[in-house]
């Protein structure tokens, strides 16, 4: 079987390139950082160490990476006979490999015509439909329709804290010992082998909202709040008093959207909850707030991990107190090594907070949530 996988980063080397190679997948990487190529092609495999107590290592073997900006047509043949492609770049980068994977399809479609399935793995609601949709830009009609009956988009959702990694060896990845991977059943084309470690769901808008609306806006809230009180890593905020009530509010809210719009039961949320708090705390991770905090004005979406359910509180007759204060502390976020935080400091200068906010979120400055949010910013 075999796998291409966009991005040999930290979540594509630390979780989906691990798993697909533990389930028996020859997995190449594609990415553009040259050094990272070049070792995995010498060594065909690295090391995944579990930040735990027992820091267990586990070997990933049958591995190799193409640089897709040198050998483009290296990437393209690879993907005319892959099983599976998979992504972790980013959901901003999503538009970049779209014309390398309809290339691959298009020259699977005069060759193979087998099936295959492309899952995005990053952390965003929709995902595949997002890359799909990007991919058939570069499709025709014809293409479009051929392409339908072989290749299947599933959406999915993707959770394991892989921070930025210091270690000697380029290749090796500290991961906790967490991860879950939940991907849409109904929409994989073929006879697709279940991967295992994998979860396989009707409806993945559940899952997909309860992990980006805890886990993802538990960590957001932690970084942008952490950082507006000088803190420097995951561990040192969510460990602050202060940080910490905010956090737990946050979640307290989003718990109350999450049970009143799905059936999740409260009490298993709530144990949900505490687990992620208990992930932060992980004295064998140090996650800087800067990376759970980049890209603050993808964070500050429509649907995105703080916008979304704030404004789907206030939908419901409830205000998000203490998502609107993580909302104000990343429109404080000033970060001169980050473009998109740079960027947004600016918009806040030149159009203040109802301004700045309104833009990135796509909310009228009359919502109530701006309003909100202006408040608390002015607090
Ligand atoms: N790190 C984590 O804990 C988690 C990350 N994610 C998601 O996974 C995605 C990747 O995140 P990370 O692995 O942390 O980022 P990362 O920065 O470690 O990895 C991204 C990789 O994509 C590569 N890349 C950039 N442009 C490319 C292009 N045009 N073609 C091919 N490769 C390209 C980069 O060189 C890099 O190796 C994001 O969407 C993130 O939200 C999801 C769950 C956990
Ligand atoms: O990867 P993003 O979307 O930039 O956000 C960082 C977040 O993603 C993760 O890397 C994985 O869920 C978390 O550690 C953090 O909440």
């Amino acid at each position: 079987m075999i796998a291409v996988h966009f991005g040999a980063g930290n979540i594509g080397r630390g979780f989906i390139g691990a798993i697909l190679s533990q389930a028996g997948y020859e997995v190449t990487f594609v990415d553009i950082n040259e050094e990272v190529i070049q070792a995995l092609n010498e060594r065909n495999q690295y090391e995944v160490e579990l930040a735990s107590d027992s820091k267990k290592t586990t070997i990933i073997t049958d591995v190799k990476g193409i640089n897709s900006e040198k050998d483009p047509d290296k990437v393209i043949e690879k993907l005319a006979q892959a099983d599976l492609i998979t992504t972790a770049v980013g959901p901003n980068i999503l538009k970049f490999v779209a014309k390398s994977i309809a290339d691959g399809l298009k020259k699977r479609l005069k060759t193979t015509n087998s099936f295959g399935n492309i899952i995005a793995c990053e952390n965003m609601i929709g995902g595949t439909a997002h890359l799909q949709e990007e991919i058939e830009k570069y499709l025709n009609e014809q293409e479009k329709e051929a392409i339908a009956k072989i290749i299947g988009f599933p959406n999915s959702a993707v959770d394991r804290i892989v921070p930025i990694q210091e270690q000697k060896d380029l290749l090796k990845v500290s991961v906790e010992p967490f991860f879950e991977w939940v991907v849409e059943e109904e929409k994989l084309k073929g006879d697709f082998p279940k991967i295992p470690g994998v979860t396989y769901v009707k409806d993945l808008i559940p899952y997909i909202e309860r992990k980006l609306y805890t886990v993802n806006t538990g960590h957001a809230v932690t970084a942008y709040v952490g950082y507006d009180k000088g803190l420097q890593t995951v561990k040192e905020a969510i460990e602050h008093p202060e940080v910490r009530k905010i956090v737990e509010g946050a979640l307290q809210e989003t718990s109350s959207l999450l049970t009143a719009q799905y059936s999740f039961d409260k009490e298993e949320h709530q144990t949900y909850i505490s687990k992620i708090l208990s992930r932060f705390e992980n004295q064998y991770i140090s996650d800087e707030l800067t990376r759970v905090g980049r890209s603050p004005i993808r964070k500050l979406g429509y649907d995105d991990r703080l916008v979304g359910p704030a404004r789907k509180l206030i939908e419901i007759g409830k205000t998000p107190e203490y998502l609107a204060t993580g909302i104000a502390a990343a429109l404080n976020y000033h970060y001169d090594q980050d473009p998109e935080a740079v960027q947004l400091a600016i918009l806040v200068k030149e159009q203040g907070i109802p301004g700045a906010l309104s833009k990135v979120s796509d909310l009228p400055e009359q919502h109530s949530l701006v309003q909100l949010v202006t408040e608390k910013y002015a607090q």
